[in-house]
């Protein structure tokens, strides 16, 4: 059983203020893109993960459990246990989603992980386990999991995990520019808090950009361009200093539109079309900004099985 998932870009990143719960509420509008992580589920054993970089790809996988701590291990568990059966699977990542580069790889396999193993433990005829019960089982691994099973554009509330499809007309263009190492997603969220407290800020009660969904339902690229936003993007340049200069470089590139992808590291630039982003991809990666300048269109569809 081969699932792949895609990584995600935030359109719109904002953050209110910190919960009691350690989590922040959000208006978060994902958006699927065609960069796939791919995990094929093989019945085994034992639970087991290996983790690999996929063919063409340079992400780096040191970074990534092999264990029980990872994401896709920890949702195999989860159906396991919910339909009563013992986890005895092998899982292979292949991985193309930068890690910890906040483009949601680890959420991606998560997701893999909960459909894959669905389709090799749940009855196919008679379901125990329905849509909504995986996208309940993904909120409880991760914020951005659900979104993962999901895909396409979303507006999510709550911590992120509250998704309602949001209209969107027609393909983006964009290029990414990942970073060498990683940004804690705990930790970009506590220096927001930490720059919004220094600079005597309340933090603002989060409302979806009426601008945004109307450059989405028409499909306009330049007017989405300009309405991108992320409340998390100052914070990841106080602890990556470096992005601003790629940040530059994409938009005196002709970036219509440029931001850190969520935690970051990783920035996303947006094209006009699908020419545009191939010059603006060809431009960025001769200016040497980013560990490597990958190409993908949006939205996609969630995971999917293969
Ligand atoms: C920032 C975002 C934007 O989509 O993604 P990344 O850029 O990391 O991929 C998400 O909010 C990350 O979601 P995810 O990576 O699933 O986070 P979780 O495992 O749920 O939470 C990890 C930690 O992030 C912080 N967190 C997460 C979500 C949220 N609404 N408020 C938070 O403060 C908390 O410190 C939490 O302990
Ligand atoms: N399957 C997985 N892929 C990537 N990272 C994972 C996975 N499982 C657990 N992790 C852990 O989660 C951290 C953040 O992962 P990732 O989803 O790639 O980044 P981000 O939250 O920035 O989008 C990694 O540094 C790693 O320690």
């Amino acid at each position: 059983m081969t699932v792949r998932a895609p990584a995600k870009v935030n359109l719109q990143l904002s953050v209110g203020p910190l919960r009691d719960d350690g989590y922040h509420d959000l208006v978060n509008v994902f958006h699927a893109v065609s960069l796939f992580d791919e995990l094929t589920a093989v019945p085994a054993d034992e639970l087991a993960v290996t983790v690999e970089t996929a063919p063409g790809s340079r992400v780096a996988v040191d970074g990534v459990p092999a264990d029980d701590d990872n994401l896709a291990a920890r949702a195999a568990r989860l159906v396991a246990a919910r339909l009563g059966v013992e986890p005895a699977v092998a899982l292979r990542i292949r991985k193309a989603i930068p890690v910890a580069g906040g483009m949601a790889g680890g959420s991606a396999d998560a997701a893999a992980a909960l459909l894959a193993c669905a389709r090799l433990w749940d009855s196919p005829d008679d379901p125990r386990l329905s849509r909504d019960d995986l996208l309940e089982l993904g909120a409880d691994l991760g914020s951005d999991v659900p979104f993962a099973l999901l895909g396409g554009t979303a507006i999510g509330v709550g911590r992120g995990e509250r998704l309602t499809p949001a209209l969107a007309r027609g393909t983006f263009h964009w290029v990414f520019a990942t970073a060498d190492g990683g940004l804690s997603t705990p930790a970009v969220y506590a220096e927001c808090d930490r720059l919004r407290a220094e600079r005597g800020e309340e933090a603002p009660r989060p409302r979806v950009s009426e601008e945004l969904m109307s450059a989405l339902a028409t499909g306009d690229a330049k007017a989405l361009g300009v309405v991108l936003s992320n409340d998390l993007q100052a914070a990841a340049l106080v602890l990556r200093p470096s992005l601003r200069r790629t940040l530059t470089a994409g938009h005196e590139a002709g970036a219509i539109g440029a931001l850190v992808s969520g935690s970051g590291p990783t920035c996303a630039f947006l094209a006009e079309n699908a020419e545009h982003a191939a010059e603006l991809a060809a431009v960025l990666a001769g200016e040497g900004v980013a560990k490597s300048i990958v190409r993908a269109g949006g939205p996609v569809p969630g995971a999917t099985v293969i």
